[in-house]
């Protein structure tokens, strides 16, 4: 019987989102971690999942990935409830690049790649032509090929995100999702990543990043979610949901991000309190509260 539904055809909706998910609940131990998150995808988008630290962004994507059971809530996959799709089903519909992955012993990078091409192999077959050359191009779009040949345990943090990347690329699935891609990577390599991801978009497939990086998540993200304590509390356009007020109501900080008009993307960020930051001048100056432009950015 299992084998039977394993064959059978999920019945995607035409005209369904790609990803819907309403009112996710996850409880793990017996305790809830996610409350209530909600999450909806096109074709073409790229949505950025932020938040805290702890606030549940890993939790929430791996639940809508269908790596997590959810304890309420509803996911689906262009209109298929997550729960009635299979391994092979799901990895069509979605790559999930994981926050950390298991770096198994001798095991070289291409290899590693092939395992991501694997759900496209029939089991007990062999990878075709296609699976090959798929394989080939998702190494060459993560810009890995000069370690192809290298084993995963020999390479450093960075090397092995982007191994990861390639990976969910060879799947060639029409949602990408990945978990702090970039929290590795130098600044030259996330914009690399950056603009790769936001090429895939343009081809026509969807990205959800879990990212720290607000600056990055501004320029890159049709679309922000921000998660604070296991409940999506913002959606919306990154100028509209990432306001001054929100990060100091969610980060507590005092911050205020700064969007250019030729793509430019910068956080000012108030680093230190008043007081050091008067010290820090030297002038025993007025503890002012500073506009963003006077203050150290990332850009
Ligand atoms: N298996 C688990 N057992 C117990 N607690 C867990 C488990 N997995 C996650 N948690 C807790 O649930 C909360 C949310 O974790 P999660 O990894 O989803 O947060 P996050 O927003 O992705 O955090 P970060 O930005 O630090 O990666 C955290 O407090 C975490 O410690």
């Amino acid at each position: 019987m299992s084998a039977l539904l394993q064959r059978r055809q999920p019945a995607f909706v035409a005209g369904a989102p790609l990803l819907d998910a309403r009112d996710v609940e996850v409880a793990i131990g017996g305790k809830t971690i996610l409350h209530s998150a909600d999450l909806v995808v096109g074709a073409g988008e790229l949505v950025a999942v932020v938040g805290p630290n702890g606030a549940g962004k890993s939790t929430f994507v791996r639940a809508v990935a269908g790596l997590e059971s959810m304890t309420a809530g509803t996911v689906h996959w262009s209109g298929v409830p997550v729960t009635e799709l299979r391994g092979r089903q799901l990895a069509a519909l979605r790559a999930f690049v994981p926050q950390r992955a298991r770096v198994p012993d001798g095991v070289t990078v291409r290899e590693a790649v092939r395992i991501g091409r694997s759900p496209h192999v029939k089991p007990l077959g062999r990878m075709t032509r296609a699976d090959h050359d798929a394989v080939e191009r998702a190494i060459a779009r993560a810009g890995i090929e000069q370690f192809a040949e290298r084993r995963l345990t020999t390479l450093s943090g960075g090397e092995l995100q982007r191994v990861q990347i390639a990976v969910g690329l060879a799947q060639e699935a029409p949602v990408l999702m990945a978990d702090e891609p970039t929290s590795a990577l130098d600044l030259g390599a996330t914009a690399t990543l950056a603009q790769l991801l936001r090429g895939l978009t343009h081809e026509g497939l969807a990205v959800v990043l879990v990212v720290h990086d607000l600056s990055l998540a501004a320029a890159v993200a049709d679309t922000v979610v921000v998660i604070a304590h296991g409940r999506s509390v913002a959606t919306g356009a990154p100028g509209e949901v990432l306001v001054r007020e929100r990060l100091a109501d969610v980060w507590h900080v005092d911050a205020a991000l700064e969007t250019r008009s030729d793509g430019h993307t910068a956080l000012h960020v108030a680093w230190l309190g008043a007081r050091d930051r008067a010290a820090a001048a030297g002038d025993g100056s007025q503890l002012t509260d500073e506009p963003p432009d006077e203050r150290t950015s990332l850009q």
